[in-house]
């Protein structure tokens, strides 16, 4: 049946009121992005009792697909669908609650994501088996190891070139050479290729409660390094794992397209010559929990809510490629056309993910500082005055890399709240 006759009997059956059908069209419909309908038959199947309607609609809800964002009743279908045992559910409300805005961030987050992850939902066992890396404890860093070969296992990509990277270079347990050239020969033929090496010299494992997972660790209060007062510049070392920095680029290689920047006059996103990277911008939808714990810990060490940041943005830097002087905040007519009511960008953190063999660095001239990029070390950054107004001495550049590659991960975190939950 080609995709037009399948949709047909699809509506055919649908018609009827069977709750299946209704999802399983919803479920086409939004591949074919056709929202509104989509919407509306999700309900009627989450009205009817189906679990994993009772989910996908809660989805929409929750990013406001398909309709405004309205993430008390997403989390409202989701508590339903919990009721009757789904442990996606679990996991989507575990996602929710560690914003803390719709619903308490308390233990439940933790056994919500421990359900999801006896239940072998591959985004849980990814997210937890980044949660056990960071962790010292050697049982802890055994627990990351099967948690992402798991994963690897039920078909996800990510959490295979994660396994890969660890038992090639032994994180975790002795290297596993034979194993390793096994899967990288089995991810080159689906087309997936090797990560950047990634160290991260400063990177001290968490000490705390071994064996227990407890997702609000990125929640962590961490020290800044004040590298400057005019702008406000600071810096912290290993605030990203080498496992989390990997997350980030795995996610964003797939995404990537040239980068483009807010032209001052129009305030339309346009290319230009000013930024000649590329970069994957994260939709919210797209954000699994382990890129959600990711971005918690960059907002939580920038000293802003999550619910603040704008799209997680990772670039990627070629030789020869940069990011011209510029500063980030915004002209009033691009704010008025997103979110006015979360004003301005009023600071930065940006995470350098990998080595860079030579230039690469995020310079402040008006500071005459330079800072260099190096795995799991954050920069955050002022872009406004105490008052709100916005610093021109917030200039910055990503200097033009000279050899290798430079990715980066940014937040831009607006003065008020710019995101549903
Ligand atoms: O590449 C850099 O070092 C700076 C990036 C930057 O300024 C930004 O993402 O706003
Ligand atoms: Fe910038």
């Amino acid at each position: 049946m080609n995709e037009d006759a399948v949709l047909l009997d699809l509506r055919r059956r649908a018609h009827d009121g069977s709750p299946q059908a209704l999802y399983q069209l919803a479920s086409a419909l939004v591949a074919r992005h056709e929202l509104d309908e989509a919407f509306t038959l999700h309900r009627r199947a989450a009205e009817a009792g189906l679990a994993n309607a009772q989910i996908e609609y809660a989805r929409m809800l929750m990013y406001g697909v398909g309709c405004d964002a309205e993430p008390l009743r997403a989390a409202e279908w989701l508590l339903r669908a919990e009721s009757v045992g789904s442990p996606i559910a679990s996991y989507f409300l575990a996602l929710m609650s560690l914003g803390g805005r719709t619903l308490p961030r308390d233990g439940r987050v933790n056994e919500r994501v421990l359900r999801a992850v006896r239940a072998d939902y591959p985004p849980a066992l990814r997210a937890a088996a980044v949660h056990f890396g960071r962790k010292a404890d050697p049982a802890d860093q055994l627990r990351c190891l099967q948690l992402l070969e798991r994963g690897a296992g039920l078909g996800d990509v990510i959490a295979a070139r994660l396994f890969l990277e660890r038992i090639t270079h032994g994180e975790g347990d002795v290297p596993q050479p034979d194993a390793a050239a096994d899967l990288r020969g089995q991810l080159q033929a689906i087309g997936v290729g090797p990560l950047p090496e990634i160290v991260v010299p400063e990177f001290a494992r968490s000490e705390a409660a071994p064996g227990v997972l407890s997702m609000d660790d990125v929640l962590q209060p961490i020290d800044l390094h004040l590298q400057s007062t005019r702008p406000r510049v600071m810096t912290v070392d290993g605030l990203l794992s080498a496992e989390e920095c990997r997350l980030l680029i795995a996610n964003a290689e797939v995404h990537l397209t040239r980068s483009r920047t807010v032209d001052p006059d129009t305030g339309l996103p346009m290319e230009q010559e000013i930024r000649t990277s590329s970069d994957a911008s994260f939709d919210a939808i797209q954000e699994d929990l382990a890129l959600r714990c990711v971005q918690l810990r960059m907002a939580s060490a920038a000293g802003v809510p999550l619910d603040h940041a704008e799209h997680l943005v990772v670039l990627r830097y070629e030789p020869g490629q940069e990011y011209r002087p510029h500063r980030d905040y915004r002209p009033p007519s691009s704010i008025e056309r997103d979110r006015p009511e979360a004003g301005n960008r009023m600071r930065t953190i940006c995470a350098y993910l990998n080595t860079v063999e030579a230039g690469g660095q995020t310079e402040f001239p008006v500071a005459g500082l330079r800072v260099e990029p190096r795995p799991g070390r954050a920069v955050v950054f002022e872009n406004l005055h105490p008052d709100g107004s916005p610093d021109p001495d917030s200039l910055h550049a990503g200097l033009p890399v000279e050899r290798g590659e430079k990715w980066l991960a940014t937040l831009w975190l607006r003065q008020g709240r710019y995101r549903a939950f």
